[in-house]
């Protein structure tokens, strides 16, 4: 059973202080949803929002890590040292990963094969930008990012793999993709994941979806068959915006 997921990007957002505030404010919602939720601080503050939400059921991720386990990477961190302070979620290829730090398919499978091995789940983001839903190349640009970074790992691997279909040009521009586009989205990436892995892969694997969700647009984007989730930017940051998207479902 594919299970329900809502988490928050919060990008590069947030100095401690702030942090502290915003999972305060957190703290004092009520799930009311049978979904699970996530928060991915920076890498400086999960420590913080770790210890303080241990006993709480929010889980606590990271944006982003390196392949290797360690080495000779200035400014990067590794899965390992995520591992060791209680972090064992990552998001990997949000587009803004892929756009301003030149993160390729390849190198993103990488990530995947690291993360995995090391035992943490992978939320993993791709979709496609404005030109190729113009051009009616969506299909094709989704197909590709998924086939070049995960196509290589056997079925069982994808127990701990949650997709995130974000298309660019819904992400902070306030666009959303409508409730049918991300339905007929998400139901072509289980085809795609049918083609390889069989229906059981197919109908297991929990794809979020993310760009532009609010509490005014959550209900509906949710109501969609194939729609297990979100993966929320801008509404992340604010703790009744967030809770009212996680109890949208
Ligand atoms: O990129 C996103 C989540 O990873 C979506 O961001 P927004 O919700 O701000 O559009």
């Amino acid at each position: 059973m594919r299970k329900k997921i809502v988490a928050g990007n919060w990008k590069m957002n947030n100095d401690l202080a702030q942090t502290e505030t915003l999972i305060t404010s957190l703290k004092k919602q009520t799930n009311t949803s049978n979904a699970e939720v996530m928060i991915a601080p920076t890498f400086t503050n999960l420590w913080q929002a770790y210890q303080t939400l241990k006993d709480n059921a929010i889980e606590v991720i990271a944006q982003n890590m390196h392949f290797a386990d360690n080495g000779a990477f200035t400014g990067e961190i590794s899965g390992g040292m995520l591992k060791s302070i209680g972090i064992n979620t990552v998001i990997l290829g949000h587009s803004e990963r892929r756009e301003y730090f030149n993160e390729t398919d390849e190198l993103l499978a990488k990530k995947v094969d690291t993360a995995l091995a090391k035992g943490m789940r992978v939320i993993f983001c791709f979709g496609e930008v404005l030109a190729d839903r113009k051009s009616g190349n969506h299909e094709n640009v989704v197909e590709s990012q998924i086939k070049n970074a995960l196509f290589h790992l056997d079925a069982a691997a994808f127990q701990n793999i949650v997709l995130a279909y974000e298309p660019v040009w819904a992400i902070g521009t306030g666009e959303t993709a409508s409730p049918e586009q991300a339905q007929d989205m998400h139901a072509f990436i289980r085809k795609t994941l049918d083609s390889k892995y069989g229906d059981i892969v197919a109908e297991d694997v929990s794809i979020l979806y993310g760009g532009s969700v609010k509490p005014a647009n959550a209900q509906e984007i949710f109501s969609k068959p194939d729609v297990d989730g979100g993966l929320i930017g801008g509404a992340a940051l604010n703790a009744d915006d967030f809770f009212a998207i996680v109890n949208a479902f």
